[in-house]
């Protein structure tokens, strides 16, 4: 299917056609954003930590679109490569095509090229379509030692690749190789392989000195024509290393591509690699020697333990317990004792309101609370602080209508964390609607004097909000055992539970408290129903 639809199409017999757009097709883009944009030219990998799978991974990490040319299929995993199947130059340049003449990338990416002809036409397709920049990551042995071009290729890389370039980004055995077998074992024998590897005409050359022995730190160095360079970064002690060469070069290419001077292009993607590395650096992928990276820093925030367990449900709104620096002083409570008592007496959903808290303080409380409420399958929102919430994972936020607008926050914190929006009119609670929330908080529904300058806007109020909300309703605002039944009955279908500080937090016991206000909230939902 896919070949008869390349053929189809027949883009290589009139290219131009890509390119040249209708009025009313240009006209139509004239609103559209341009996204930088990396092409990668290089080999698959099964096992997806290297290759085209890695350049996908850090373009998408840092934010660049990358399309694919396909040169070569490869059987591979963390013990090695098992095997590879070259794709025809023919189609080689059927894809390269396809991609160029249409998609305008900024910036070509090369990774492993195992034939001549591949080689040959690939700087064809590089002159015909030209682009902003070329960066030639020389892949010729894999990490585990299997050779993925072979020597024959090399002549050709060097007379007719390599003075297209605008960097390459040679390990040392390829510095090596491209050299003819010098051997290189010091930062110094780096820079005169720099410099030699730039006579052959890339316009500058990072030779990278991750393999250097008796190196507490990883070295690179650059040779731009004229000044050397130093990039360092920390060892990171970690067998997860595979594919941190073609990861490095597509991530240059990446902010190349965003528009970034070559230097500042380098210092960022050895940073991204850095991190990456420290964060993958007890990850367990496969039994071979050497396994993948984390290019998205997201796996191990998989352990179940550690994760928020179901989705939001709604009915966890029925209490929700919202914490208060000032009462905890008052009442001499670290933070985590007032969430434990809390949760000891019936509470089904809590928030961190710490208005006062040191932001290192803030942190530091909210984890140890997070771990409280995982335990007990409590879900844990932060009041405001989108910042400590990513930095904790906590379960999502509340945010009020002077605090950053939920849409924004909607997409910091990405689909699964549970937003909520604090509301007083219709055109709030549609607003949170349209925004991705997850809950609207509803009030001030009777007088507090626990958040200053609050309006008031009664049970009414509260009724008129919830008729027009299509999520989920919290009231909150002077909320407690004496007239949470008041609310309750109010029985909209959508007003889920109450939100309450001072009636939990301003009192001797927050336990007894707690439990005596969640059976007044089971009473009059059970005498509703
Ligand atoms: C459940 C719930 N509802 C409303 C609020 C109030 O949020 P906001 O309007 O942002 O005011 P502050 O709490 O930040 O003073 C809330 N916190 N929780
Ligand atoms: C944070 C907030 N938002 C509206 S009213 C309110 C304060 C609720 O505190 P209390 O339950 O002590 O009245
Ligand atoms: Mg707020």
């Amino acid at each position: 299917m896919g070949f008869h639809c390349s053929h189809v199409f027949s883009a290589h017999h009139n290219p131009k056609n890509f390119l040249s757009l209708s009025p009313v097709a240009a006209m139509q883009r004239e609103d559209k954003v341009r996204v930088p944009h990396v092409l990668t030219v290089a080999g698959s990998d099964s096992g997806a930590g290297a290759g085209i799978q890695a350049d996908l991974k850090a373009c998408a990490s840092r934010g660049v679109y990358c399309s694919t040319v396909i040169t070569a299929v490869t059987a591979q995993n963390t013990a090695g490569v098992q095997g590879v199947n070259i794709v025809a130059d023919e189609f080689v340049a059927e894809q390269l095509n396809s991609v160029l003449s249409d998609m305008r990338p900024d910036v070509v990416k090369t990774g492993m090229l195992p034939s001549i002809g591949i080689v040959k036409v690939l700087c064809q397709s590089l002159k015909e379509f030209p682009v902003g920049a070329l960066i030639v990551d020389p892949v010729m042995v894999s990490t585990s030692g299997d050779v993925l071009a072979g020597p024959s290729v090399l002549d050709t890389f060097r007379q007719d690749l390599l003075p297209m370039a605008d960097i390459v980004t040679p390990n040392l055995k390829e510095a090596s190789a491209l050299l003819g077998g010098v051997s290189l074992e010091t930062v110094a024998d780096m820079r005169s392989a720099a410099k030699s590897i730039h006579d052959i005409g890339p316009r500058n050359v990072l030779v990278k000195g991750g393999d250097l022995p008796d190196s507490l730190d990883a070295i690179d160095v650059l040779f731009d024509g004229k000044d050397f360079f130093e990039f360092r970064s920390s060892r990171i002690k970690t067998p997860n290393t595979h594919g941190t060469g073609c990861s490095l070069a597509s991530s240059i290419a990446a902010e190349l591509a965003k528009g970034s001077p070559m230097i500042s292009a380098i210092k960022v993607a050895k940073r991204y690699i850095e991190s990456a590395l420290s964060y993958s650096k007890d990850i367990i992928i496969g039994n071979g020697c050497q396994g993948p990276f984390d290019h998205l820093l997201k796996l191990k925030n998989n352990e179940p333990r550690l994760h928020r367990q179901r989705p939001f449900d709604p009915t966890d709104l029925f209490l929700y317990a919202v914490t208060d620096s000032r009462m905890n002083l008052k009442w001499g409570r670290s933070i985590t004792d007032g969430v434990k008592a809390a949760i000891e007496g019936g509470v089904t959903m809590i928030q961190l309101r710490e208005k006062e808290a040191d932001t290192r303080d803030f942190l530091e409380a909210a984890k140890a609370c997070l771990e409280i409420c995982r335990f007990h399958g409590v879900p844990l929102l932060i009041n405001d602080r989108i910042d400590v919430a990513l930095a904790c994972d906590a379960d999502g936020v509340h945010v009020g209508q002077c605090d950053m607008p939920a849409s924004v926050v909607r997409t910091l914190l990405g689909p699964e964390k549970i937003i909520g929006v604090s509301c007083k009119t219709p055109e709030h609670a549609q607003q949170a609607y349209l925004d991705g929330a997850d809950y609207i908080g509803c009030g001030g529904v009777f007088p507090t004097n626990t958040k200053e300058n609050n309006l008031t806007i009664g049970l009414d109020g509260l009724k008129t909000v919830c008729l027009a909300s299509k999520l989920p309703v919290v009231a909150i605002g002077g909320i407690g055992i004496s007239n949470a039944h008041s609310v309750m009955d109010l029985s909209v279908p959508n007003l889920k539970g109450v939100a309450v500080v001072s009636a939990l937090f301003d009192r001797e016991s927050i336990s007894t408290e707690t439990q005596k206000l969640h059976r007044v909230l089971t009473e009059s939902t059970t005498s509703i129903r």
